[in-house]
């Protein structure tokens, strides 16, 4: 790839084959100087230890967070978010502070805030306007500390509202904070069948993070067929400067699926 994007690697997709708290070190030793995550612990309020040792691993690690998700749920048995569930609303909430605070103690600028599946008993629009008041307290927390609270369109979960960018914008549009931005994951944008270079035509100014792997599959950049190369350039063309998460499932030993990117160019300062 030739474009002057900044990487960060998804420590919660890539290093998987290590325990969590060594995948920063790892990241770094493979010449990276960022990393991001999904929320890395069980519960919405993990105990203060567990949240040293997270910030620990990372300092000692020498990278920096660049994202990090709020809680999710049970992302493995298929929750993608809390954000719009009336039943678990509660949790979110206790869960912004301690979120904010990583980042506070980290530097770290994003929040990722899925949205969360659509839930039997509730309406949509119950879920919706619970969505925007949630996202109103995380951009408020988020504000404090200069940070940006991210909306993402999702792929592969049958009942996630946001499937395009435009889904995503028109929810970031009714929280109407100015740091709620757009995550533009390409991988799924593509597979949901959004029109990916006019997202990136008409929106680069709204987007806050990008994410990318390849399709079919999820894999790291050339498994599969999508233009992510291009798509970067054009992104980085318009004035994207932000980081670019490396968000793929690797083939093979995450170490070697890195040889689509040149070590030169993996830890961009800045
Ligand atoms: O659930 C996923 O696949 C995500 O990308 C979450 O950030």
């Amino acid at each position: 790839m030739t474009n002057p994007l900044r990487y960060t690697v998804n420590c919660s997709l890539l290093f998987t084959e290590l325990p969590l708290l060594e995948r920063p070190a790892a990241a770094r030793r493979a010449g990276f100087g960022a990393v991001e995550f999904w929320w890395p612990f069980v519960e919405a309020v993990p105990p203060d230890r567990h949240v040293d040792a997270f910030v620990t691993a990372i300092q000692d690690a020498g990278v920096r967070l660049t994202g990090l998700n709020f809680f999710a749920g049970d992302m493995p048995g298929g929750d993608r978010g809390l954000v719009s569930w009336p039943k678990r609303s509660g949790e979110f909430r206790d869960n912004i502070d301690v979120t904010v605070g990583i980042g506070e103690r980290l530097g770290c600028p994003a929040f990722n805030a899925l949205y969360g599946n659509r839930e039997d008993g509730h309406s949509a629009s119950e879920q919706d306007d619970l969505a925007v008041e949630n996202l109103t307290l995380a951009a408020e927390a988020a504000a404090r500390i200069d940070g940006v609270v991210l909306v993402e369109p999702v792929s592969g979960a049958d009942r996630y509202p946001l499937l395009t960018a435009a889904d995503a914008l028109s929810v970031i549009d009714r929280v109407q904070a100015p740091n709620v931005g757009l995550l533009a994951d390409l991988y799924h944008l593509a597979v949901n069948g959004d029109d990916v270079d006019r997202v990136i035509a008409e929106h680069t100014d709204r987007i806050a993070h990008v994410q990318i792997a390849d399709a079919p599959g999820r894999n790291e950049p050339g498994t599969g067929t999508l233009s992510l190369e291009r798509q970067l350039t054009t992104l980085a063309g318009n004035g994207y400067s932000g980081w670019i998460g490396l968000e793929y499932k690797p083939s093979t030993t995450t170490v070697d699926s890195f040889g689509w990117l040149p070590r030169e160019r993996r830890a961009v300062a800045g």
